[in-house]
């Protein structure tokens, strides 16, 4: 069995912060499990709403709760009016992932949860509309039209790919995104879900834990990351060059988005997944340097530095090979780890105490005001 990394030192690493019986992530090494089920297990078996019922649920739909749970979300992809109004005041420029957190804020403002017996059916109706704020205003702003948020698609992925491109999705592209949403549905106590669950501590609203959860994600750190490594990718125009490239940039001692992890030690087990997905959507466009350059780069890494892929890294590749503008790569993640947050809310009032940490001291000693006059 693969050890674990060592845990210590800055960033609470290694640190138990509290209880979750969500997930567990690298518990032997490199394993990721949702309420006991492998992740690789789920991918290949399961449609996202099927795990998304599970990590907010706490079991697996049989067919007519997965087919009750779908009809449900289906009805809830419509957008209030006041809510189309901000999004089309938001410049094309803006970052997706500030959309959505705006998005997210203002629905907050619209439809409130009033008390937490509400909080299943506020994280429904996120999960059913974010892809619909999202493309609503994707498209209103970059393409100039009010797209209809209300189509008849089958699942959550299918329903955004609808909206981004004006048809639907082809099977392989609809199997991809419920892998892709599945893989990122949920990773016990990274740093989004953990602003999510020290907002809800304070007994806080579902629509606040979420918005603060957003603005986490969005660092290349954290769920930026996908976007970072096919900004860098891109620039790649075959192996070879890669790899010239990431040598001079692991001298230059860059850090590389895609790669390591806070927890894993030696491999990232979504990435063979999404990598074999990014393999077949290769094959599926004729690709012949994306795909190429992404395995040089691990290559590289690996060698180099025994650094792994992350969750993030092939699919970089993968949603381009979809034809999803780079931007909108984080926003997806949103869709996705919506579930794993609200549920770590959830779990979070089931048995709280507000958390609050204390810090070490490293300012200076105690000293009086000096009078404005004599500054
Ligand atoms: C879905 C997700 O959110 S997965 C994470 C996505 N984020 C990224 O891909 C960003 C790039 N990766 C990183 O910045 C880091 O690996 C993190 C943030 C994921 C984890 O950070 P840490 O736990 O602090 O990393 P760790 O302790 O393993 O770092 C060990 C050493 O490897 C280096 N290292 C880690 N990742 C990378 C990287 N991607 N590129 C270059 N060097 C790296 C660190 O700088 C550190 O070197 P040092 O000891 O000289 O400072
Ligand atoms: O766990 C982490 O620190 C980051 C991560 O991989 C995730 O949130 O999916």
């Amino acid at each position: 069995m693969a050890q674990g990394k060592v845990l210590s030192g800055a960033g609470l690493r290694g640190q138990v912060a509290g209880k979750t019986a969500l997930s567990t992530v690298g518990k032997s090494g490199s394993g990721l499990t949702y309420r006991g089920y492998d992740v690789k297990d789920l991918a290949e078996h399961c449609q996202f709403e099927e795990v998304a019922y599970l990590i907010l649920q706490g079991k697996l739909p049989n067919q007519a709760e997965l087919d009750a749970y779908k009809a449900k979300l289906k009805a809830l992809r419509g957008l209030p009016q006041a809510l189309k109004d901000v999004l089309e005041r938001i410049p094309a420029d803006a970052h997706p992932m500030d959309v959505l957190r705006t998005g997210c804020s203002m629905l907050g403002n619209l439809e409130m949860e009033q008390d937490f017996s509400q909080q299943q059916a506020a994280t429904e109706r996120m999960l059913a509309c974010f892809p619909s704020i999202i493309c609503y205003w994707y498209r209103f702003s970059h393409d100039g039209v009010r797209i209809d948020v209300e189509t008849e698609d089958d699942s959550i992925g299918g329903h955004f790919l609808h909206l981004l491109h004006g048809e639907a999705p082809k099977s392989l592209h609809e199997q991809v995104m419920h892998v892709s949403l599945i893989l990122y549905a949920e990773h016990e106590f990274n740093a989004s879900t953990f602003t999510a669950r020290v907002c809800a501590s304070t007994l806080s609203d579902m629509h606040s834990c979420i918005t603060g959860a957003i603005g986490s994600l969005r660092g290349p750190l954290h769920g930026g990351a996908n976007e970072a490594a096919m900004e860098m990718i891109e620039g790649f125009t075959s192996a070879e060059h890669a790899e010239q490239e990431m040598m001079g940039k692991l001298a230059r001692k860059e850090k590389i988005m895609g790669f390591g992890h806070a927890i894993y030690s030696e491999s990232d087990p979504r990435n063979g997944i999404i990598k074999a997905w990014a393999a077949r959507l290769a094959d599926d466009v004729g690709d012949k340097v994306l795909y190429p350059v992404s395995v040089r780069c691990e290559e590289v890494m690996w060698r180099e530095k025994k650094l792994f892929c992350n969750a993030d890294f092939f699919h970089a590749s993968a949603y381009h090979f979809m034809g999803i503008p780079t931007k909108l790569f984080t926003p997806i993640f949103v869709m996705s780890r919506l579930t794993g947050w609200a549920a770590h809310v959830m779990e979070q009032r089931a048995d709280n105490r507000i958390i609050r940490p204390s810090a070490e001291y490293t300012g200076e000693e105690l000293r009086k005001v000096t009078p404005i006059a004599q500054r």
